[in-house]
């Protein structure tokens, strides 16, 4: 089932072009990497899906359900964690999720457990401090356990890894990872690494548009080439028949060739480097490319 689907959104500001006819579609319990640069419209996108900001066109659709500008309908499907959430720093954590649980159509014996189950994928049952002396990634944290209170069918987060620090920043992947099997999860972000550890799909917004959509259950992305170390006098014979561009020190890539076509033609020219290995492209390699 699509839990989001957008189809040809536009957003512009002032003439400009923020958003410009994107499509992109999100199944149940897949996590999606919306991978953008600082003001590629990743927050833009969001608050459309979220109701709060009017399109120029398209239309989204939440669960099969048209997202009207101003209607928060559909937001009874969605739990959305901000970059950096706001909570009532004099609460404690089950203080403010009881306060959530309050506003949400949670039955009333059914909110403490809901809290307990909440507090603990979030690593934070034991926790009796107030918020205001959380670490950032502890806010994180919490607000996961905020967002999904009331069940819902899809996470939207807004660069939840941004403001973190590497442990932090794992804790949070590895809840969102944890958290696909009740819920389907699209986060914002630049950082690739974080894309690649926990998302099943990734899209690339870039001008406004998903110029690239990667599937990420696929390990290969494809070769960059075949890299070779070389003395100079193999270098000068064999860059006589192929192009080769420079690494660094004696390490030389071949591009535009098969690996067959340079075993024969090594074997011709009488080479045998020290080194030889298929170059393999990684998720920057290929945002690269889309991005140039
Ligand atoms: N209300 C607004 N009025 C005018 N321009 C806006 C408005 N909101 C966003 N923009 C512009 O739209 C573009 C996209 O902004 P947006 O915040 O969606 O990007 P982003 O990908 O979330 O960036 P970041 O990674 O820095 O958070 C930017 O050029 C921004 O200045």
């Amino acid at each position: 089932m699509d839990i989001l689907k957008i189809e040809n959104l536009s957003k512009s500001f002032n003439d400009k072009n923020v958003i410009d006819n994107l499509s992109l579609i999100v199944r149940e319990n897949e996590i999606y990497g919306f991978i953008g640069s600082n003001g590629s419209g990743k927050t833009t996108t969001m608050n459309m899906i979220l109701g709060q900001l009017e399109p120029n066109g398209g239309d989204i659709y939440v669960c099969g359900e048209k997202v009207n500008f101003g209607n928060t309908e559909t937001n009874k499907y969605i739990g959305y964690l901000p970059d950096v959430p706001e909570f009532y720093n004099y609460m404690t954590a089950p203080q403010y999720l009881r306060l959530c649980a309050k506003l949400t159509d949670l039955k009333k014996n059914e909110r403490e457990s809901r809290i307990d189950y909440l507090l603990s994928i979030v690593g934070l049952s034991g926790e009796r401090s107030k918020i205001k002396a959380y670490s950032r990634g502890m806010k994180q944290r919490l607000g996961v356990a905020q967002a999904l209170i009331h069940q819902p069918e899809l996470l939207i987060c807004d660069e939840p890894t941004s403001a973190l620090d590497p442990k932090g920043r794992m804790e949070l992947l590895k809840i969102l990872k944890d958290i696909t099997a009740e819920t389907t999860v699209i986060f914002s972000t630049h950082v690739l690494t974080d894309v690649e550890r926990i998302s099943d799909y990734a899209g690339i917004l870039y001008e406004g548009n998903i110029v690239k959509e990667i599937d990420l259950s696929k390990t290969d992305f494809g070769d960059k080439g075949i890299d070779l170390k070389l003395d100079s006098n193999e270098y000068k014979s064999l860059s006589e028949r192929i192009e080769l561009s420079h690494l660094q020190g004696d390490n030389y890539r071949a591009v535009d060739i098969s690996l067959r076509d340079l075993y024969q033609l090594l074997y011709t020219l009488d080479i045998q480097p020290s080194q030889l290995e298929l170059s393999k492209k990684s998720l920057e390699d290929i945002y690269l490319e889309v991005t140039r």
